[in-house]
């Protein structure tokens, strides 16, 4: 895949917003993305002469298509979809962006979900051509639901393709309140909604002069101005062991270290915790950063820990502040969205995947299925099906140490995996 450079000549500390697009094929998010890219600047120039020259130009021949910067595979440009998640990056003077740019195709909500687990924005794109009525695509409600469901703080609906509709705003105002309704079912307190073309560059970067009863800023400046707070760096601490690391033997200068990334908060030197799902207690002795001792270290980070004295650590465990009250346990219920062509099965067994944590599970139970055109827990589901989003309860081999995934994302969150097809069956969130 072709990377876009990055164009990070800005202030290292400018804040960074990681954010999703969404919605159906065709709605325009390569176009929008490739806008984005364009217009604040982010395209390298000898990037803008290959496209130029693409045998699979699909405009005009003197306006770039701007599709062809993230589209970057070749066999996606085949079929005309776009079939993986693709990180963009670019940046303002005000802020640096990351993208996942999610593809449309129904049968790829999974990419969705990847995307979405660290965005704290998705801009749900509609193409105003084809909800002129006001009347929302089940890709849209699927989406919205998802964003939801995974927590995403701000959610930006980008009414594409205004241009032809003739920037009609009575279309925009059906679409809005359309919108407004999906939202209060979905509990979203609170949307932004932007008319834009994103082929013509109508509110995206540049405000347009075709929406006079616009009274909102552009796509982009709402993107810079959007709140940031990191969860992850603010919660509880959470470290998954992904390596033990050993040598030494027992000689004098034994060392035993686990390594792995910090998941969530901030652990210290002296910090009393705990390893779970055994409960053994301990104190953070060291905490190492490729070659050098630190005093601390945050989500994102990747160290080396080492404890005060030598307990029994494996690959998988989890180790949080002693005092924090988590649960642990080997049977639970969780939010789950299917993502297997292959349909929920109870006989199956699966592997759980819960940070570095995996463990065989089985399906106990299907609660209840969400209706994607009225979103309503219906009851009596007994299975879910590709896309589908719904509330299962589950065991497990092991126990698990589990947080809600509204208190902490990176311990809340889990994969399923089928054991035959190695397929990535669902991605689940503890309720
Ligand atoms: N008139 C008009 N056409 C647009 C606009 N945005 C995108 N298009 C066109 O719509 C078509 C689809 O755009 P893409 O950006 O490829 O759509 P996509 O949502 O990324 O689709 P996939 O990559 O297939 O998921 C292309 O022919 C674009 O040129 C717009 O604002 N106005």
């Amino acid at each position: 895949m072709n990377a876009v450079h990055e164009p990070w000549a800005v202030a290292a500390d400018t804040q960074v917003l990681r954010f999703i697009t969404a919605g159906s094929v065709d709605d325009g998010k390569s176009t929008l993305i490739g806008r984005l890219l364009f217009d604040s600047k982010g395209v390298f120039a000898d990037q803008l002469e290959a496209i130029s020259r693409s045998k699979y130009k699909r405009v005009q021949a003197d306006e770039p298509d701007l599709a062809l910067l993230t589209d970057g595979l070749e066999a996606e440009r085949e079929q005309g979809i776009t079939i993986d998640v693709a990180y963009r990056y670019f940046a303002t003077p005000r802020r640096k962006f990351i993208v996942a740019d999610a593809p449309g195709h129904e049968q790829y909500t999974r990419n969705m979900v990847t995307g979405a687990s660290t965005a704290q924005a998705a801009i749900i794109l509609i193409d105003a051509s084809r909800a002129r009525d006001g009347k929302l695509l089940a890709q849209t409600r699927r989406h919205s639901a998802l964003a939801a469901l995974l927590g995403i703080r701000h959610i930006v609906v980008a009414v594409n393709k205004m241009d032809l509709i003739d920037w009609e705003q009575g279309a925009f105002e059906r679409i809005r309140a359309s919108y407004a309704d999906l939202a209060a079912k979905l509990g979203i307190d609170e949307f932004h909604i932007v008319p834009i073309s994103a082929l013509k560059g109508d509110n995206v970067v540049q405000p347009s002069a075709s929406t006079p009863w616009y009274e909102g800023p552009p796509l982009l400046t709402l993107l810079e101005e959007l709140p940031i707070a990191d969860q992850a760096l603010h919660g509880p601490a959470r470290f998954f062991v992904q390596w033990v690391i050993r040598h030494g033997g027992d000689s004098k200068d034994d060392f035993r270290g686990y390594a792995g990334q910090v998941a969530s908060g901030t652990l210290r030197a002296g910090d009393e915790i705990k390893v779970l799902p055994s409960g053994i207690a301990a104190r953070v002795a060291r905490l190492i950063s490729f070659d050098r001792d630190v005093e601390e270290a945050r989500a994102g980070d990747s160290i080396t820990l080492v404890l005060d004295r030598d307990v029994d650590v494996s690959r998988g465990d989890l180790i949080a502040p002693a005092d924090d009250d988590l649960r642990i346990a080997s049977a639970f219920e969780a939010e789950v969205c299917w993502l297997d062509q292959q349909a929920l099965n109870p006989a199956r067994q699966y592997w759980l995947k819960q940070g570095t944590r995996l463990t065989k599970a089985r399906i106990r139970g299907v609660h209840s299925r969400r209706d994607i055109h009225e979103l309503q827990h219906a009851d009596s589901a007994e299975s879910l099906e590709m896309n589908d989003i719904g509330r299962i309860s589950l065991s497990t081999r092991d126990a698990l140490a589990l947080d809600s995934y509204a208190s902490v994302g990176a311990t809340g969150a889990f994969i399923l995996i089928d054991t035959a097809t190695h397929q990535t069956a669902a991605a689940g969130m503890i309720l």
